[in-house]
């Protein structure tokens, strides 16, 4: 058996709904074997981010290097970042290993409104990392303050898609998990040459922590088995609307998403 490989450079969320723990439960779901390189813990739950405390440069680039030495990763995604020094190690890191399938969840304030990226970091991003990824997932409040502009139509989206792929990634999909004002989620994505789109219907839900990790872990695990972008994005989206749909009643505040509802929905559990 071939045994495919994902990597997640992440943040820690002890609640378990998001960071390194929402992707290793995405890549376990979707038959991929996961590894991490943590780059922060935080102390969180379903009420919000109570502390952060970052890791130090050189414990990422271990990390990284005991992958890289041993095992390798056939795709990688990046989460919570949070400084640019951790993203500059992160960006050479990839750069030694040639690695090539890498997607960017540009990760920067977490629900409840806490910092989980420092605003200086944020041209660290458009200058090392962004340059050297093949997909970034940003929501919508990431993807204007990485273009600059404000999003309210489809067509602003488009713009704002150019833009993201004019630094420099090969393909951006812009989540509609904000677009609150609509029955739909619409998530669209650009290759730089069409616009593609995925709909789902909204599900009214304040459980909802953690889905923009789980969204990109599960395109992450598609293009480890060799997927096309476009078949990536249409499973993870999926993923997703089954892990939204199928709710679970943990916490008293932004519950997490449910990982087991994919394959409990295709009778694989
Ligand atoms: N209420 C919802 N109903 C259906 N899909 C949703 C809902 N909220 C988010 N999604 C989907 O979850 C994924 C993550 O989107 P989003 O919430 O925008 O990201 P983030 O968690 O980074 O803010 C996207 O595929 C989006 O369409
Ligand atoms: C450690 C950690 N990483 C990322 C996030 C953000 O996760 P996201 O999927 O965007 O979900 P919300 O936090 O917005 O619910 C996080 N909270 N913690």
């Amino acid at each position: 058996m071939s045994i495919k490989k994902a990597l997640t450079i992440a943040g820690s969320d002890s609640g378990g709904g998001a960071g390194i723990q929402a992707d290793l439960k995405t890549f376990q779901e979707l038959g991929i074997f996961g590894m991490s390189a943590l780059t922060a813990i935080t102390a969180q739950n379903t009420l919000g981010v109570q502390a952060v405390y970052p890791m130090g440069p050189e414990a990422v680039i271990k990390q990284m290097e005991s992958i890289g030495e041993d095992i390798g990763a056939d795709a990688l995604k990046t989460g919570m970042l949070f400084n640019a020094e951790i993203i500059q190690v992160v960006s050479e890191k990839i750069k030694d290993y040639n690695w090539k399938k890498v997607v960017v969840d540009p990760v920067m304030i977490a629900k409840g409104g806490a910092s989980l990226l420092q605003q200086e970091a944020i041209s660290a991003l458009k200058q090392y990392l962004l340059p050297i990824s093949m997909v970034v997932t940003p929501n919508i409040p990431e993807a204007e303050v990485l273009t600059g502009l404000s999003i309210t139509t489809m067509d602003d989206k488009q713009e704002a898609a150019k833009r993201l792929l004019d630094l420099g990634v090969q393909n951006v999909v812009i989540k509609g998990g904000h677009d609150e004002d609509t029955n739909e989620s619409v998530d669209l994505l650009y290759d730089g040459a069409e616009f593609y789109y995925f709909n789902s219907k909204r599900i009214l839900t304040k459980n909802t922590h953690g889905t923009g990790c789980t969204f990109s872990a599960a395109i992450t695990a598609e293009m480890a088995k060799g997927s096309s972008i476009y078949d990536a994005v249409t499973t993870a989206k999926s993923f997703i609307q089954a892990a939204i749909e199928e709710e679970l009643t943990i916490g008293a505040g932004h519950g997490p998403t449910n990982h087991w509802a994919f394959n409990r929905k295709r009778g694989r559990s």
